[in-house]
């Protein structure tokens, strides 16, 4: 597959909400919740469809704020596996969390 070219990222990042790049091989987004469970209930949903890609991200959870983070090592850096990662976190968040 292959790690994309960096214009290609940016390009894509301006077409997703809330995404953007943490360094050269990770993009971040971080969603804030009204209430700790929340944040682990979006967690959880995330986890599913992580293991349906097969492409897992970084989570870090701070009391009411989750952080996740994509990069792909396989490839040393950033995918379309990512960015399809990212799709997809962020229209589970507005589908149950919006
Ligand atoms: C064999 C399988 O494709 C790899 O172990 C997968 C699993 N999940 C993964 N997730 C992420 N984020 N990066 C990887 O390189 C990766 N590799």
């Amino acid at each position: 597959m292959g790690t994309l070219e960096n214009e290609e990222i940016e390009q894509k990042l301006q077409e997703l909400d809330g995404w953007k790049r943490a360094d050269a091989k990770t993009i971040e987004r971080r969603f804030t919740f009204r209430e700790f469970l929340t944040g682990i209930a979006f967690v959880e949903k995330i986890a599913s469809q992580a293991e349906k890609m097969n492409h897992h991200p970084h989570i870090t959870i701070d009391h009411r704020t989750v952080t996740i983070r994509l990069s792909t090592l396989d490839e040393g850096g950033i995918t379309q596996l990512d960015i399809d990662s990212a799709v997809a976190y962020s229209k589970i968040y507005n589908e149950y969390f919006g």
